[in-house]
Order: C-alpha cells, then structure tokens, then sequence
C-alpha cells in the first residue's frame, strides 16, 4: 500500500495552448508500471529503459490505438528533482493529445497532481527546504532581472544559510546559558557575551527586515506614472511608449479622466505604464476624482514621468504644482519637455532648467530613444539602491517580527540583578523552534499546505 506522498502524480508542466512540444510528468513509486501500461516503445519495454536515458515511443489507448509520438525521460529516485522514481513525457503540445495522455494514466493508476505537489515532494524528501521552495515559486513568476537573480540564489540557498547560521549562533547562546547554570558556583559567568551576542543578532534581523518593502518592486515590477498639466502630451507619450493607441489623444484638455495602466517589458523588467488625468484646476466633479487619482498613482509610482509642453508659458498655478512635485519625488522623477517640433515658449529656467528636462516631441517622436534609456537608467538606479541579498516574503517578514521579539525578551533579562537561565534556555529553544518553521523543519501540514497552495499544478 502507498502513502499519497508516494502515488503517481502526473501533471502537464507547460502552458495551455498550441505549440510545439509539451511536457507531462509523472513521478511516484510505481511510476514505471503504470507508465509501461500506457507506452508502446518498438522493440523494448519501460521497465527494462536505464535511468537517465530519452527514448522514442509511443502512448497508446487499451485497444493500442496510438495517441502521440513522444519521447519518454526516465529518472530513478532518488537522485532525482523530487527525490522518486520519474518519468516525464514530451509530446506533441495539443490539449487534446495532453488530455488523452492524462486520462489514460490516470485508468491506470496515477491521480491528478495538487498545485505545487511535486515540489512539495521534494521538499518531504529533504531535496530542498520551505525557503527553497518558495523560491522556485518566486523564480517562475518573476518579473525583474533582479527577482530572477535573487530567487536563483534563493534556491540555490542564500537565504537559507543565512537563517541557518542565525540557528547555529542561537545554538551557541544556548550553550553558554546552559555552562552558566551548571557552573553557577564557580562563578563562570557568561551573561555579558550572551547579551552582546544577542544584541547583534537583533541587528542583523532588524536590517534585513528594512528591506522588505523595497522587495515587493523587485518582486511585482515597477510603476511608472505619466503625470502633468491637461494638454502636455502624456498620453501621446504613453501610446508612443507602448507601441499602440492604446489611449485616447485629442486637443481638447481633460481628455484623460481615470488613469489607465498597461505593462510593457523594458530591458526585461516588467513595467506598468499608468497615464493619469492632467492637473488643473476643475469644477467637473468626476476630473476631479481623476486629478486626485493621478497624485496618488504620483505617490505610488517608482519611477514619475512628469511632463510639460514647452510650447506655451506655463502659469503660476501649474508652476507650483509642477515645484511641488519636483521637491518631493526628486529621486524618483524624469522631467520630460514634449512638443519640440513647436516654438519652445516656456520660460525654463524659471524652475525646469536645473532639472535639465528630457526634450522630445512625441509627434516627431524625436528623441524618444534618449527617453527610454533615461527610464532604463532609473530602473537600474533603483535596484542598485536596494541592498537586501534576498527576496522576503509576507511568511518569512512575520517570521522574522517573532524571532526578535523573543530576543528581546530574553535581552530584556539580562537586565536584571539575577539572571534566570533555565529560563533563558527555555526561551531560546522556543526561538530556535520559531526557525525551524521558517525552514520548514518541523512546520505543521496545514503550514505546509499554505506555502504549496501558492504554485502551479505541475510545479
Ligand atoms: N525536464 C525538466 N526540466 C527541468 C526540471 C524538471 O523537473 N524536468 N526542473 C524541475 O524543477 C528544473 C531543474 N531542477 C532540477 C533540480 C534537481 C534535479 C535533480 O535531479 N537533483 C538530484 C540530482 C542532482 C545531480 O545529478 O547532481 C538530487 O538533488 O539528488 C533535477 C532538476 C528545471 N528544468
Ligand atoms: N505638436 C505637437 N503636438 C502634440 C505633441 N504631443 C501631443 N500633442 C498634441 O497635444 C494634444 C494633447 O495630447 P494628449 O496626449 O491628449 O495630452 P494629455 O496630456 O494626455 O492630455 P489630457 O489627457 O487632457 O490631460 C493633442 O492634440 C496631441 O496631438 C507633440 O509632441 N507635438
Ligand atoms: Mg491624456
């Protein structure tokens, strides 16, 4: 009798649709039988085929009509992704063929794959820890160099090794707290280092925890926001920026009233272009609610586009705003001029020449390269500010709040005359507990559950 960890799962790993070839794979115990009853292979058998070799074959129905030309990869456990016997099909990429490879596995003895439950697998045998597994997780959903990146190194352990040395140090204060107490007539006395020792465990956290808010633009992509006077261009921006007509252009100012978003990939980082409504002044009830939609797209933006149409004097009015803006967000922002191919009628350096604007027409599309490259350069400007080392989730930042929580209850008792260690020591082995769920050492099945519930089926 199997456990439902060690049945034959199969899934599709590939995306739905048309195309060349698809992947279906299969693992569990009894892979190869049921595998073998499914597959007609010329002169040879599933059973007999050597582990880590492709071969050439067929799937086929019971009454042996054949379903697809396809090629079968063999890997025995346990040196394999999950750790069991697996057998991965590569087929013609029709969900039709797809569908009948899989019904026809499932007649003969495997069931359909949960989402994430051949990671899952790896995970129960011991191929790759829950940080690890939540980073293949990130990997595949990555929508930034630098998410790629960090979730690579994930996986790879970075982040990892980092919790397990944050153990291994607590394991030592453990320790030291232990030798005080067994010690405690001979005047061995650790406290001081416990306490240091502590005190920059705490630091540590506390400086990777920073770093959480700026994960979620490596890990989502990154927002820019076209904003400006009524008239200034920027939807003609936007739809030059996209390569389409995507918004609406016409002369007549407030043409933009809600702010519309769409995503475009530049040097492969995913961005989400947003034009928003013009600023001015307005008595229309619903321009206004777009105008004050357009300062909180301002606000949420990693990346501002702040436009002006350098063929007219801007009034006072719009000075102040454009200031205002130009003060609060200066990192963030790229002041464009638009409508070069008209006379140049705004007084720049009133308040723009020091900010040295990117001059464009986006009739002529005159220097809409520069433009792009500037977007590129504050991409990479961006992440060269972001330090952390690695990709913090929601699981792991709560995680975290707890563990240093509990070191400072436990610093808070050095600060008492007496110091209690059987008491410390309780309290670090709770700490030490609080770890081991981060890695998932001793996490509960319905934690469990939670993290895999995230993932593809197939994944
Ligand atoms: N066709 C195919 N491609 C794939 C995967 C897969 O399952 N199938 N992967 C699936 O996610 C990824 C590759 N990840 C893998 C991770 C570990 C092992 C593995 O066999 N590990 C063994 C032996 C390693 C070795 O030979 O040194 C082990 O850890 O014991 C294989 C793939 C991406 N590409
Ligand atoms: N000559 C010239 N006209 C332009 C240029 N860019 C935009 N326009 C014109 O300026 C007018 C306004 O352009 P839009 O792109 O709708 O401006 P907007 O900033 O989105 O305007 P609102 O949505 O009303 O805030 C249209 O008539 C455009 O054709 C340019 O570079 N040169
Ligand atoms: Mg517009």
């Amino acid at each position: 009798m199997l456990t439902r960890d060690q049945e034959t799962i199969i899934a599709q790993c590939t995306p739905n649709g048309k195309g060349a070839i698809a992947l279906v794979r299969l693992c569990g115990s009894n892979v190869r039988e049921v595998v073998s009853k499914i597959s007609y292979l010329p002169n040879n058998n599933i059973e007999n085929l050597s582990s880590g070799t492709v071969n050439f074959g067929f799937v086929i129905d019971d009454q042996n009509n054949k379903i697809d030309q396809v090629m079968f990869i063999i890997m025995d456990g346990p040196k394999t992704f999950t750790g069991q016997n697996t057998i991965e099909i590569t087929c013609h990429n029709n969900p039709f063929i797809i569908q009948k490879i899989i019904s026809q596995a499932v007649k003969h003895g495997a069931r359909l794959a949960q989402e994430g439950e051949f990671t899952k697998r790896a995970f129960l045998n011991d191929k790759i820890d829950l940080i690890q597994a939540e980073a293949i997780n990130e990997l595949i959903h990555a929508n930034t160099q630098l998410a790629l990146k960090k979730s690579l190194s994930q996986l790879q352990g970075s982040f990892s090794n980092w919790i397990y040395k944050l153990e291994k140090e607590l394991i030592r204060t453990l320790a030291w707290s232990q030798a005080t107490f067994e010690f405690l007539d001979e005047e061995v006395n650790f406290n001081q280092q416990i306490k240091d020792h502590l005190l920059k465990l705490v630091k540590d956290i506390k400086i990777l925890k920073k770093t959480f808010d700026e994960q979620q633009q490596i890990r989502q992509g990154i927002r820019i926001a076209l904003i400006g006077s009524v008239n200034a261009g920027k939807s003609s921006i936007f739809n030059n920026l996209l390569n389409q007509k995507r918004a609406i252009v016409t002369n007549i100012a407030g043409t933009t009233r809600d702010a519309i978003e769409s995503g475009i990939y530049l040097n492969g980082n995913y961005c989400t272009l947003i034009d928003t409504a013009g600023l001015r002044q307005t008595d229309d009830i619903i321009e206004q609610e777009g105008i004050k939609k357009s300062f909180e797209e301002a606000a949420k933006a990693d990346i501002i586009l702040l436009i002006f149409d350098q063929s007219r004097e801007i009034n006072q009015e719009e000075e102040k705003v454009y200031k205002e803006l130009l003060n609060q967000y200066s990192k963030k922002i790229i002041l464009i001029a638009n409508k070069i191919d008209l006379e140049n009628k705004t007084s720049l350096n009133r308040i723009f020449d020091v900010h040295k604007p990117i001059k464009i027409s986006s009739n002529t599309k005159e220097n809409f390269n520069t433009l792009e490259q500037n977007i590129e350069l504050k991409i990479l400007e961006l992440f060269s500010s972001i330090e952390s080392p690695f990709l913090l989730n929601k699981r792991h930042f709560n995680n975290l709040i707890n563990i240093e929580n509990q070191i400072n209850t436990v610093i808070e008792m050095f600060n008492n005359d007496m110091v209690h260690h059987e008491l410390v020591a309780y309290h670090l082995n709770n700490i030490i507990e609080t770890i081991s769920d981060l890695t998932g050492k001793t996490v509960s099945e319905a934690g469990l559950d939670m993290v895999f519930k995230e993932f593809c089926v197939g994944k």
